[in-house]
């Protein structure tokens, strides 16, 4: 785990196996290296994180091969309306631009989005306020191996955003286990997101993902090096490339920690640049997006150990489901 700080204009790397060990004083040498980065940039790279190799390469197979059906296959499980983040959504629908009041032509990418996988009878799934953050999972009947494999995909990034959000706790000098209870029934969602080689260009402004910040506690993403990839926004304007490493996750923290924390934490604008024209033919690029989302009933106001005594929050308070849906609507237009 480095010690010192990141480069500028770098992400640091986090190794998360001694934590994972129990070796002792290694959350808290974790904790000050994540606030450090929450703090600068809100993003950092995790190695050592536990989650197996075989796993992200049998998801993201499956992934690929969903994505390279004919598109009226792709188009029977197509999202049912703009706010219901389930099922297929062909390029061209979204602009990620559009969430933070931007106009913007609509993103070069295609995706495919799961929510929960463990709901039960539970009322707490099924009541009004329940949707559309647990509304039911649409899968293709095609491929045979991609339901088993985002289902324990899914399970595995619920588990290490929660390892996560533990070490949040000790970054913010939190009680240990102060987040379990408000993400308990978390209702992120899994993004799997194919960026087609641009074959044909961009229209003028049209990025593959436009400028924007992610809305929950965090984000966890398994993307690949190719051109046009992920670019996150600096202090002086500039944009730095990400580099992902096949064993490495980028993590970054969305608006809910951001506001959680009084902006002691940022949640830092990215984007996904388009290829170069001489690389764009061979520029297909897929990333695995989870996004963890706390309990649709979580209170997101200001943390204790952000605030001095007689310093204002600076956010007023907001449910977790409530944000969401915000977000979600302005990105599809209404
Ligand atoms: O594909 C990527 O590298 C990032 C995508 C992203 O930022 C998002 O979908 O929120
Ligand atoms: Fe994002």
């Amino acid at each position: 785990m480095p010690d010192s700080g990141p480069a500028p204009g770098s992400v640091p790397a986090i190794d998360l196996s001694p934590v994972l060990a129990g070796v002792p004083g290694a959350a808290a040498e974790a904790g000050r290296a994540i606030d450090r980065a929450c703090r600068e940039t809100g993003f950092l790279t995790i190695v050592g994180h536990g989650v197996p190799l075989s796993l992200i390469q049998e998801t993201r197979r499956q992934a690929n091969a969903f994505f390279d059906l004919p598109r009226p296959e792709k188009a029977r499980i197509a999202r049912a309306a703009p706010a219901f983040n389930r099922g297929w959504g062909a390029v061209g629908e979204e602009s990620l631009a559009k969430t933070l009041g931007a106009a913007a032509p609509p993103d070069y990418k295609e995706y495919l989005s799961i929510g929960p996988v463990d709901t039960s009878d539970d009322p707490y799934f099924h009541r009004p306020e329940a949707f559309p953050h647990f509304a039911a999972n649409r899968w293709p009947d095609a491929p045979d191996g991609l339901r088993p494999a985002f289902t324990a995909y899914f399970r595995a990034m619920e588990r290490l955003a929660a390892d996560l959000m533990e070490l949040f706790a000790v970054a913010l000098d939190l009680p240990p286990g102060f987040f379990a209870d408000k993400i308990d029934r978390q209702c992120g969602s899994l993004r799997v997101i194919n960026y087609p080689a641009q074959t044909d260009g961009p229209e003028d402004g049209q990025l593959r993902a436009g400028a924007h910040t992610d809305y929950g506690s965090l984000t966890i993403l398994h993307a690949e090096d190719r051109p046009g990839g992920l670019q996150v926004r600096q202090p002086d304007g500039g944009w730095i490339d990400v580099r992902p490493t096949p064993d490495s996750f980028v993590v970054n923290i969305g608006d809910l920690m951001a506001m959680w924390t009084n902006d002691r934490w940022v949640s830092t604008l990215h984007r996904v640049g388009n290829p170069p024209r001489a690389d764009a033919a061979a520029s297909r690029r897929l990333s695995l997006v989870f996004f963890h989302q706390p309990n649709y009933d979580a209170l997101i106001e200001c943390l204790p150990s952000c605030r001095a005594p007689n310093e204002p929050p600076r956010h007023p308070p907001i449910t977790s489901g409530a944000h969401r849906l915000r977000k979600l609507n302005r990105a599809n237009d209404y």
